[in-house]
């Protein structure tokens, strides 16, 4: 067995270098989310227990029936590119480390997701919540919130993603609204928690690692997310793999008008472990250049996460002690950009 560390302990996989299993789809179900835009309260519970059973078996499942336009997809996709087209010098004008709420470029190399590798081979561009200069979390440097950082040279990058942006933020609520039918909540249970999220969003570049590849060189390194859960967009080029519960790595291949949709650390601490927060990570082999773009949704920074009272008992006592979603968020990101490390080049 190999093990990495995660932000809520250790967690195990047979290892098996960087191949992984083709597996039926049924592994990784499909849901389709369009009863959660409608009126029919039966069909939103079915909805609800869809989701309930993937998230306590796989912790991952692909959504359709979302809504969001393709169009409005495919100009986030162009606008990425773009975005990594523009020479080195433009985008490390607007590095990562220049913003404490991490907005901005990553280049290669500049993060470490899996602690225990040597860096991800891609290159990212982040951006969150748009909160005003004078709102009173901002002033008082509240983690999370804060301006984003735009590329100079290129002025529709901005509209194409806060467009794409605010349609994340939306199906976001629609899913908290199934997680609240999977936990037997009221189904606007999480939207007390919402006023601000956590609504973090990347555009991510993979190139293909053709020759012979260091295990601790890859795409994105093995990790489990650390929101609440993320949306996951991806162009056609298939890499991402997925740990199932037998600890063998499956391959999650895009599937057409799908997103894929993640438990992270914070939603599986929420329920006690009753939701899976399941392991991942990417590698391109694919001779192309790959693009994903995924979007990372959680409560508001000042949040307290407390084992739900449903996901618990004598008999299954709280496994995490309460921590704001601010300060859980912020720990993981020092573990692993390398540039919030003491020892880290600048930028
Ligand atoms: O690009 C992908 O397929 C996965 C990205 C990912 O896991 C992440 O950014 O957390
Ligand atoms: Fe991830």
């Amino acid at each position: 067995m190999q093990t990495i560390t995660t932000g809520n302990g250790p967690r195990s996989f047979n290892p098996s270098g960087l191949q992984a299993r083709q597996a039926p789809f049924s592994e990784i179900p499909v849901i389709d989310f369009a009863p959660m835009f409608g009126g029919d309260a039966a069909a939103r519970a079915q909805v609800g227990e869809a989701v309930r059973k993937a998230c306590t078996e796989v912790g991952f499942f692909y959504a359709r029936g979302h809504g969001v336009p393709q169009g409005l997809i495919e100009g986030t996709f162009a606008a990425a590119q773009d975005f990594f087209a523009l020479p080195l010098e433009d985008k490390m004008a607007i590095h990562v480390g220049n913003s404490e709420n991490m907005r901005g470029y990553t280049p290669m190399l500049g993060e470490n997701t899996n602690t225990e590798s040597k860096g991800d081979m891609h290159e990212g561009f982040d951006l969150a919540l748009e909160v005003p200069q004078q709102d009173p979390d901002v002033q008082a440097g509240v983690f999370g919130y804060g301006p984003n950082q735009w590329p100079a040279a290129l002025p529709g990058f901005r509209p194409a993603l806060l467009a794409y942006h605010a349609a994340m933020i939306a199906f976001g609520h629609r899913i908290f609204a199934a997680f609240a039918l999977a936990l037997e909540l009221p189904e606007d249970f999480f939207e007390a928690y919402l006023d601000k999220p956590m609504a973090h969003m990347r555009v991510l570049s993979y190139p293909s690692q053709d020759g012979p590849i260091d295990e601790a060189q890859i795409g994105i390194g093995a990790h489990s997310d650390y929101e609440c859960f993320t949306i996951l967009c991806t162009d056609e080029v298939p890499a991402l793999q997925v740990l199932n519960s037998a600890g063998e790595w499956i391959q999650a291949p895009p599937l057409p008008g799908c997103f894929i949709v993640n438990v992270g650390d914070l939603m599986a601490r929420w329920t006690n472990d009753y939701f899976a927060s399941t392991l991942h990570r990417a590698i391109n082999t694919s001779g192309r250049q790959r693009y994903s773009i995924p979007f990372f949704f959680g409560t508001s920074s000042k949040r307290v996460i407390e084992v739900l009272p449903s996901c618990q008992n004598a008999d299954w006592p709280p496994r995490y002690p309460p921590i704001s979603t601010g300060d859980y968020i912020r720990s993981r990101f020092d573990d692993t950009y390398f540039h919030r490390q003491g020892d880290a080049p600048a930028p």
